[in-house]
C-alpha cells in the first residue's frame, strides 16, 4: 500500500489579509503542509466562514478568533497580523507548544525582547521579509557598506501600498542595521526618518529613511550609496507577494526540526 509522507500542520494568523490569503493559497498547493487553523480579530465578517472560501474551495478550517481552536491541530502558527495581534498569538504559542513564523513588522524593543524570551521554549523564525531576494540582497549591503563606509552618503528609500501602516518599513530597518553594524555604527544613534525647512547640511555619520506610500506597490526598497562624482543604488522589487508566502513555508519547514530558538532568513536560506 503506497505510504503518504505525514503533512506539516500549519495555522494561519491573519487569515484573511493580504499576506493571510497568499499563504493559504500557498499552504494548499504545497504537497506537504496542511491548512491546521486559521485565525483572524473577532470584528472580521469572515469568522465562522471556510479559510479558503476566498478561492472558491472548501478546507473544512473555518476562520475563528478563538486562540485555543484555532491553535489546537498546528504544529507551527505563520502571523502576518499587526504586533499586538502577534504578541498575544506568541502567548498562546507559547503555552501550547506551537511554533511560529513571524512576518509582522513594527515591533517595539520591548515587544522584540518578549519574542526573544518566548524563544527559550519554543522555536521561531522571525523576518521583517521572507523573500530570497531581500535576505540575499542584505548580504549584498554588507558587503558594499564595508566598502564604501566612507566617503558615501547612505540613503535608504523604500515604497509601498497605500494600506500598509508602518514606516520606515520592517525591510528598510532592518536594512539600516545591517550597513550600520558593517561600518561599526548604530542605527538607534545614526538614523534619521525625517527632513523638513532648515536642516543644515548632511553629516555623514548618519543614514537617512525616506518612505513613500501608493497605490499598490508590493514593496520596493533601494539603498543608494552617493559619492562624489558617483552613486551606487542597490534595488530590490517585489512584484507578487508570493515571494513572501513561499519564503514562510521554508522558514515553517526549518522549523520542524527544531524545538526552541530564535532564527531568522539567514538560517532558513543557510547565508549566515
Ligand atoms: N515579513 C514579510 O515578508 C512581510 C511582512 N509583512 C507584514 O505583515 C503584516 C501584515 O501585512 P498585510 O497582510 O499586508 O496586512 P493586512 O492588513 O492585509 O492583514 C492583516 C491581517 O491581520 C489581522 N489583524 C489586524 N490586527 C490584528 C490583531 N490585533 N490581532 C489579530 N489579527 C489582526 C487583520 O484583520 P482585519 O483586516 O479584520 O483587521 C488582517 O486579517 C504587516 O506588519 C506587514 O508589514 C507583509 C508582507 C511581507
Ligand atoms: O506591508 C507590506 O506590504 C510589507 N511589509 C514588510 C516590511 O515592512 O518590510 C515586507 C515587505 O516590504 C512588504
Amino acid at each position: 500500500m503506497a505510504q503518504t509522507a505525514p503533512q506539516l500542520k500549519v495555522a494561519v494568523a491573519g487569515a484573511t489579509g493580504r499576506m493571510g490569503h497568499m499563504l493559504i493559497e500557498a499552504i494548499r498547493a504545497s504537497g506537504d503542509c496542511q491548512l491546521a487553523g486559521a485565525l483572524d480579530v473577532a470584528a472580521s465578517p469572515a469568522i465562522g466562514n471556510d479559510a479558503a472560501a476566498f478561492l472558491g474551495l472548501a478546507s473544512g478550517v473555518p476562520v475563528t478568533a478563538d486562540l485555543q481552536a484555532g491553535l489546537q491541530n498546528a504544529q507551527v502558527l505563520i502571523d502576518f497580523t499587526r504586533p499586538e495581534g502577534t504578541m498575544a498569538h506568541l502567548k498562546a504559542c507559547r503555552a501550547g507548544g506551537v511554533k511560529m513564523v513571524i512576518g509582522t513588522t513594527g515591533f517595539t524593543d520591548p515587544q522584540k525582547r518578549e519574542i526573544a524570551d518566548a524563544a527559550r521554549d519554543i522555536a521561531i523564525v522571525m523576518a521583517p521579509n521572507m523573500s530570497v531576494g531581500v535576505n540575499v540582497t542584505l548580504k549584498l549591503l554588507e558587503m558594499a557598506a564595508k566598502a564604501l563606509s566612507t566617503g558615501y552618503d547612505i540613503e535608504i528609500i523604500e515604497a509601498h501600498h497605500r494600506h500598509k501602516v508602518d514606516a520606515p518599513s520592517g525591510t528598510a530597518l532592518k536594512m539600516g542595521e545591517v550597513i550600520a553594524e558593517a561600518i561599526g555604527r548604530d542605527l538607534k544613534e545614526c538614523a534619521v526618518y525625517a527632513r523638513e525647512g532648515v536642516t543644515g547640511e548632511r553629516d555623514p555619520s548618519t543614514i537617512g529613511f525616506s518612505a513613500i506610500r501608493g497605490g499598490d506597490i508590493v514593496g520596493d526598497h533601494t539603498v543608494l550609496f552617493a559619492g562624489t562624482g558617483e552613486r551606487i543604488e542597490i534595488t530590490h522589487k517585489s512584484s507578487s507577494r508570493t515571494t513572501y508566502a513561499r519564503g514562510s513555508l521554508r522558514a515553517a519547514r526549518f522549523l520542524a526540526g527544531r524545538d526552541k530558538g530564535l532564527f531568522d532568513m539567514f538560517d532558513v536560506l543557510g547565508l549566515r
